[in-house]
């Protein structure tokens, strides 16, 4: 596989994860995940960034768009170098995994904010660039393992896709903040 097809699989592959987190910034908002409830530390346990509304539509639109995929596929609209699933029932299951492991991993992120004192909203670099794609990669994994240059490819293409639809939900006023 060349380079320019190693990087469309691994965007193809990561998708639907890029989707649960963006429709969760979309439809999210209401009662957090952790019902306003404090750690032993005294904060938060996740914060208002985690809600029950943003987490439930993120799986379904992140799902929704795995079966997308295999449709498309199906219909040989586009070309894969590398595919990982065959049937629109694996399509389903590995992109319901995506989408929660996507979720499971922000929530994760957010959890260790907290802990680590950073406020709702406010920047961990890095960490708020990847969280999700760790936790969906981890939720796949057994089913479906991806190889070592795919998950490399993925930690370097993710941050500047998150960046740039971040400053474009900013200018759209999805996003209170542009990071
Ligand atoms: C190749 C390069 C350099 C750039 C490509 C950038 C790109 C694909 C941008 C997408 C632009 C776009 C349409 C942005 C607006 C969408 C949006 C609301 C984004 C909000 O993102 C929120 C962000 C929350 O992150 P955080 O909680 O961690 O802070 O989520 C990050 C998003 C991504 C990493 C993925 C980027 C999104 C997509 C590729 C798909 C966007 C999908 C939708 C807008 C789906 C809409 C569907 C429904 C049902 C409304
Ligand atoms: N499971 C989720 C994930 C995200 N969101 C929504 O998407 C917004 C942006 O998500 P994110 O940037 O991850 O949260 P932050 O508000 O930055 O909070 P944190 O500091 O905890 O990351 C959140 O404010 C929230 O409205 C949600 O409702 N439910
Ligand atoms: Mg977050």
């Amino acid at each position: 596989m060349d380079i320019i097809g190693l990087v469309f699989t691994s965007f193809w592959y990561i998708l639907p994860a890029y989707i649960a987190n963006a429709t969760a910034c979309i439809f999210g908002g209401g009662t957090p995940l952790d019902l306003g409830k404090n750690f032993i530390d005294g904060r938060r346990l996740v914060g208002d960034g985690v809600t029950f509304k943003g987490t439930f539509s993120g799986v379904l639109c992140g799902t929704i768009a795995a079966i997308l995929q295999g449709v498309i596929l199906n219909l040989k609209i586009v070309n894969v170098p590398m595919v990982f699933y065959s049937n629109i029932f694996e399509y389903t299951f590995l992109g319901f995994l995506l989408s929660s492991g996507a979720l499971f991993g922000d929530m994760v992120g957010s959890f260790i904010k907290r802990r680590l004192g950073i406020k709702q909203g406010n920047p961990a670099p890095i960490l708020d660039q990847l969280n999700f794609v760790f936790g969906a990669i981890l939720f796949t994994y057994p089913f479906s393992p991806i190889p070592l240059n795919m998950v490399i490819t993925i930690c370097i293409i993710t941050p500047v896709i998150h960046l740039t639809s971040n400053i474009i939900a900013y200018k759209l006023k999805i996003k209170k903040v542009w990071w």
